[in-house]
């Protein structure tokens, strides 16, 4: 098995190929869930990836309920600055899947609203109004793993 990473609607090429660099690292399932803010062919998000997309397990979905539809028994968490747990206080396991919103607006209200016991927010001083997305993927990738022991990695 292996985590998920989610990102729902990303616009930025860096970021999602800065993330599918990290999935890479990680073993981590990457989904996008369509429309996406850019072409797969797009040279910023080839460029933020290096050399690593072979490496990387890549899923595209028209829309998150479809994806969750494929994952009847998957745990879902949403990172969200509008949500007050912490995501280090969940215990994650093998197999959960993380998700993300876009850069400019975030996880639907919706979507939260429908979650409400499995949103997660890193804390902020009140000086930004959010974390980079890419950074937040990773934060909370490697709280993952490092609960679970970093399996399949060194160290
Ligand atoms: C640039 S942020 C979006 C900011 C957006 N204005 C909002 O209100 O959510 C992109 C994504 O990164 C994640 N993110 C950024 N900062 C976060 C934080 N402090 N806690 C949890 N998730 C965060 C969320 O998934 C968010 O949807």
């Amino acid at each position: 098995m292996a985590f998920h990473i989610v990102l729902v609607e990303p616009e930025i090429p860096a970021n999602t190929g800065n993330i599918a660099r990290t999935c890479a690292a990680t073993g981590t399932h990457l989904h996008l869930v369509r429309p996406l803010g850019f072409s797969t062919s797009d040279s910023q998000l080839k460029r933020a990836g290096l050399d690593y997309w072979h490496s990387v397990n890549i899923s595209y979905h028209d829309s998150f309920a479809e994806l969750q539809a494929q994952y009847p028994e998957g745990r879902f968490y949403f990172a969200s600055t509008r949500v007050s747990k912490r995501y280090c206080d969940y215990q994650f396991r093998d197999g959960d899947f993380f998700v993300f919103g876009k850069e400019t607006k975030g996880l639907p209200q919706e979507l939260l609203d429908a979650n409400p016991d499995t949103g997660m927010r890193m804390p902020m001083t009140d000086k930004v109004r959010s974390l980079n997305l890419a950074n937040s993927a990773a934060i909370v990738i490697y709280e993952a793993l490092r609960q679970t022991g970093f399996p399949g990695m060194e160290g």
